[in-house]
């Protein structure tokens, strides 16, 4: 019984929670909630303070909501934890051990709402009670809403066709033009480029999805291009991003990709690009929502729409539920949505995984939908219906990578399909891939202390500017870019192989040995990652600069700005920043390096899974070195991140009962 008995009790139960909550198994914001849901009732079960703290705890860890058949199933995949802990839990477990008596114990609790299945019977905005019960999952109430109204956003979205349908015997010859029967195309059977935009063309919502280098924002060029050749009157397109490096790399990739357009209906190429230039840069999600900086509250709302027809958001697996609700609600009736994204990558810091579950069964597309597809893009696909996800004929899975290294392409390829044997295989045999498997610190600091690692970017730091500004310029930029090209990421934050011990062992090193002149917490030569927005310096969280003396000798830190010139800022005004030798895959996404660098810790953590491993290695553009005893790469790889959400059970129920 591991020391615990099972308790049907109330106050037993809560005594138990919170010895959980001092052997720091929970939070004490689970214990709390707990507690607060019990207030609230006249006798409450047993049951609903272990429910309330192990959804509270769920959600910390990414989940919307607790399904509770499937968590019943196998607790020991969703919850993270010694293994005292989930056997405690379990034990408890077993007195509910299947869905029926949770329903029978929580429904006739006040502080549950429980949806009915039949749709006459659906609340139209849910009661204010802080927990909902809709088809054997368990909410809190806010993300039971928000699944709620994106799904309903989104079915009428893709249900309902555009305002001006566009006709298809217009769009074929234009098709045929941005995507020509070339080599590239000829490799793949299926021209899926094409049919994105087609798909695109056709509804009011598509998903443009793919690992790196399949040519996203190729075909998002293509796509607005096509948009402004087919527009009536001049179309306010906006792009945005939900990290600010995020939208600085759209910016740069789609300016690359538009210079390479040929003409296009009534447009040449200088109109194509002048258009572009006027759509002015991307914008982050919670600039373009007009979040209100220490609150959750935003400025535009389904009362006060966006001002755009359409709306084209990159890196979207970053995008968690409640901004996605958010930007649904603010979306008005008429635009279109396009989202660009991975959807293999780690899911958002926030709950939900948005893009993952709108992506599942990509590629199965209804009847008109292929007809469709025959007709603009000469593509005959065979009709399949999703049972999984209503949305799936809006989406396109991009399949072949046109940048990629190869070894590297195949090594994300055999991580991404859990194939350990073969990743392994890879790792010995690729020249790009180096594999420390009895990784020690020392070597870390030896391949850091190298021209692949940042050797280069120090010697160019010695060199200094000088005092010329034109010079100075120039060396500036030639550090950012010395800078950019290796990185060191990290699975855990903390701990001497977490980010802030490996920053510490760089900085450490950098004083033995004499290269840098670290004499404090600011020194020329130190990497600042923002740790959060600052709106008053318009720095967003993960933003990266480098402190460099000025042509004056004055130290400031230099925070590229794409085509711009850097952003300088004062060290003393950086009150939210660390140093970033190293820095957490989860803020490496939506960047790209010649040289990436992963480091798992030596003992398993149950933060290493295959989407952290897969986003590491789909960084780096020409070399990848891994440090990971090969026990910890297959259990990473075995970890698959799967996070209990609502969202596709409410889209089905949208789909079928249009609400
Ligand atoms: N059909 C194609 N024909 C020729 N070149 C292509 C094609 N598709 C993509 N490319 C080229 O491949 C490279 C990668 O494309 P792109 O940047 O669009 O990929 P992406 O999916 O947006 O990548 P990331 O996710 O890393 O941003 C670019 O240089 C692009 O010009």
């Amino acid at each position: 019984m591991n020391g615990y008995s099972r308790q049907t009790n109330t106050a037993a139960m809560m005594q138990l929670l919170q010895s959980w909550t001092a052997s720091g198994w929970l939070r004490m914001l689970d214990l709390s909630f707990a507690r607060f849901l019990l207030s609230l009732e006249i006798q409450p079960p047993a049951l609903l303070p272990l429910a309330a703290a192990l959804l509270a705890h769920l959600e910390g860890e990414g989940h919307t909501c607790l399904d509770i058949a499937r968590f019943l199933r196998e607790p020991a995949r969703y919850l993270s934890g010694p293994p005292e802990m989930l056997s405690a839990i379990q034990e408890q477990l077993q007195h509910w051990p299947d869905l029926q008596p949770w329903i029978d114990q929580l429904s006739p609790c006040r502080v549950v709402t429980q949806i009915d299945q039949q749709p006459g019977a659906t609340p139209e905005d849910g009661s204010e009670t802080p927990l909902v019960l809709d088809q054997g999952c368990l909410y809190l109430r806010r993300y039971w809403r928000d699944a709620r109204d994106i799904a309903r956003s989104l079915t009428e979205r893709v249900t309902c066709s555009i305002h001006h349908p566009v006709q298809t015997e217009s769009l074929h010859p234009l098709l045929s033009l941005l995507f020509p029967n070339d080599a590239a195309t000829a490799r793949e059977s299926v021209p899926w480029q094409k049919i994105a935009c087609a798909l695109a063309m056709r509804g009011r919502f598509s998903i443009i999805t793919g690992g790196p280098g399949t040519g996203k924002t190729y075909t998002a060029a293509r796509l607005m291009a096509l948009l402004m050749a087919q527009a009536r009157e001049p179309l306010r397109i906006v792009l945005a991003a939900p990290t600010g490096k995020a939208a600085v790399r759209i910016n740069e990739s789609l300016h690359s990709a538009i210079a390479q357009l040929p003409p296009l209906g009534h447009l040449n190429a200088a109109e194509l690009s002048a258009a572009f230039t006027r759509l002015g840069p991307a914008r982050t999600l919670h600039s373009l929502l007009g979040a209100k900086p220490g609150t959750r509250r935003l400025r535009h709302d389904r009362q006060h729409p966006l001002d755009l027809d359409v709306l084209i958001v990159d890196e979207a697996s970053m995008i968690h539920q409640e901004m996605m609700a958010a930007l649904l609600r603010a979306l008005p009736e008429h635009a279109q949505l396009i989202l660009l994204g991975d959807q293999d990558q780690l899911a958002s810091v926030e709950a939900g995984a948005v893009l993952a579950d709108l992506c599942s069964d990509a590629g199965a597309y209804d009847p008109d939908t292929c007809t469709w597809l025959q007709a603009t893009c000469d593509c005959p696909l065979e009709a399949r219906h999703s049972h999984i996800n209503p949305l799936s004929t809006g989406v396109v899975r991009l399949q072949r990578s046109h940048r990629f290294n190869a070894g590297i392409g195949a090594l994300a390829d055999a991580v991404q399909q859990g194939a350990t044997a073969s990743a392994m295989e890879i790792l010995h045999r690729e020249d790009v891939l180096d594999w420390y498997n009895a990784p020690e610190i020392p070597q870390i600091l030896q391949l850091v202390d190298s021209a692949a690692g940042y050797r280069p970017l120090w010697d160019t730091v010695r060199q200094g500017g000088g005092k010329v500004s034109e010079e100075h310029t120039l060396w500036v930029q030639r550090v950012l870019k010395k800078y950019a090209a290796f990185r060191l990421l990290c699975a855990l934050r903390e701990g001497p192989w977490g980010v802030t011990g490996i920053n510490q062992a760089v900085e450490d090193h950098l004083q033995e040995t004499g290269t840098l002149n670290i004499q404090g917490l600011w020194y020329v030569g130190r990497p600042v990652l923002m740790t959060r927005n600052d709106p008053q310096l318009s720095l967003s969280n993960g933003d990266i600069g480098i402190t460099l003396p000025d042509p004056e000798g004055k130290w400031r830190v230099y925070f590229p700005a794409g085509d711009a010139s850097p952003r300088v800022i004062l060290p003393s005004r950086l009150k939210y920043c660390e140093s970033a030798w190293a820095m957490t895959v989860h803020k490496s996404q939506g960047s790209e390096f010649q040289h990436t660098a992963l480091i798992l810790p030596p003992q398993d953590s149950p933060v290493t899974s295959r989407e952290l491993l897969y986003t590491a290695i789909t960084r780096a553009r020409e070399i990848f070195s891994l440090f990971a005893p090969a026990t910890g790469l297959e259990q990473a790889i075995a970890r698959r991140t799967q996070r209990m959400s609502g969202l596709l059970a409410a889209l089905q129920k949208a789909s079928k009962y249009g609400n």
